[in-house]
């Protein structure tokens, strides 16, 4: 059986419908549904110039492996009419619910894995709805343990903290939550990955993972004494190492994947690598989740001058993921 994908259409203004009307004409060995607007999504086929066959469906029914030039969309209606690049909150309600829908909709079984596509997350905050990001959202719906982790060719990435002021970085690493974020992060690995002991490398937090405690104290009171513990229970665990020198290539030969404190100690280097065929991967959840590495750029809205490849590659990991889960592969 192929897998079963739902992918939401991301911020209307932004490049998501581009990506969707792009990927339709690839061909996909997956059943492939898009979760938005119809007439956003016609109306950018037509102005890319694609041919694309929209096939409406309702949640539940069967929709066949993908055939380049159609489209099967589960319909929601925006608020408002879209103009490429431009921002407007009043459709911010409209994106919350494609994410909201798609989630249940995996949740109840009726696909076998979301992929989604970039939202802004600025315009539903002026929208007056506080949103950090899908991941936390999503989990605020499915339950579960939220760890982001992006995953390129020879490099995983997973954060203890995801969409957070740095301000607010040093108070929010506690030992429950690194010990969580390990767990799952451990589980994952062999449950999705095929890992069954994977072998982790732990950042510091500060410079020179705080220089034995001359330069902040969170690993000597924090990180520290969460990975002893982690260890008797079985995990290989390596750190807290200094995260300018952690990413050096003969450190990252022997791991399987990368723990960074925040969001800008890990991705930068992630994004370095694989910008534009990295996969954004929420482990923690009930429900498998992907997406691609980049923002809604909407500069390139409309121009059809973007690159796929990261839908591609968040499209093929989240089948491999419903596959493994499946038991096909595990
Ligand atoms: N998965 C997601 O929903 C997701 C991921 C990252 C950022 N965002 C959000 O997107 C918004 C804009 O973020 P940003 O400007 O920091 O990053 P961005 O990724 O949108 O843009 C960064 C640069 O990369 C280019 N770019 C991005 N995607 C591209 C593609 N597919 N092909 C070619 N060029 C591409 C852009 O034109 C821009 O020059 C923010 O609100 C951010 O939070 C959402
Ligand atoms: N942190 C992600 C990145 O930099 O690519 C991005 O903001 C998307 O996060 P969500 O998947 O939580 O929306």
């Amino acid at each position: 059986m192929s897998s079963r994908l739902l992918l939401t259409s991301g911020e209307p203004a932004g490049i998501g419908p581009d990506l969707c009307v792009l990927l339709a004409g690839r061909l996909l060995p997956y059943s492939i549904t898009v979760l938005g607007d119809p007439a956003l999504l016609e109306s950018r086929a037509r102005l890319l110039g694609v041919s694309l066959e929209l096939r409406q469906v309702a949640p539940g029914d069967v929709v066949p492996p993908h055939e380049p030039g159609v489209l099967h969309v589960q319909p929601t209606r925006r608020r408002a009419g879209t103009v490429p690049g431009t921002l407007d909150a009043a459709n911010a309600a409209y994106v919350l619910e494609t994410i909201a829908e798609g989630a249940r909709a995996c949740l109840a079984r009726h696909y076998d894995a979301l992929v989604t596509a970039p939202v802004q997350k600025s315009v539903i905050n002026d929208a007056g709805v506080a949103f950090t990001g899908h991941t936390e959202f999503i989990a605020e719906i499915t339950g579960g343990w939220p760890v982001m982790m992006l995953a390129t060719e020879g490099l995983r990435v997973a954060l203890v903290t995801t969409h957070l002021p740095l301000a607010e970085v040093s108070r929010a690493i506690t030992g429950e939550r690194l010990t969580r974020t390990l767990k799952v992060l451990h589980h994952d690995m062999a449950y999705c990955f095929g890992l069954p002991r994977p072998r982790i490398l732990v950042c510091g937090l500060n410079p020179h993972a705080g220089e034995g405690g001359h330069l902040g104290g969170e690993e000597i009171t924090v990180i520290e004494p969460v990975l002893a513990r982690l260890r008797q229970e079985g995990m290989d665990l390596t750190g807290p190492l200094p995260a300018d020198t952690l990413f050096l290539p003969r450190n990252l030969a022997r791991a399987d994947v990368v723990l960074a404190m925040y969001h800008d100690q890990g991705l930068p280097v992630l994004k370095y690598a694989g910008f534009g065929r990295a996969v954004n991967i929420t482990l923690g959840l009930p429900i498998i989740r992907t997406s691609v590495d980049h923002g809604t750029a909407l500069d390139l809205a409309g121009t059809g001058r973007i690159d796929t490849g990261s839908l591609e590659e968040a499209v093929r990991v989240a089948a491999e993921m419903a596959e493994a889960r499946r038991g096909v592969k595990a």
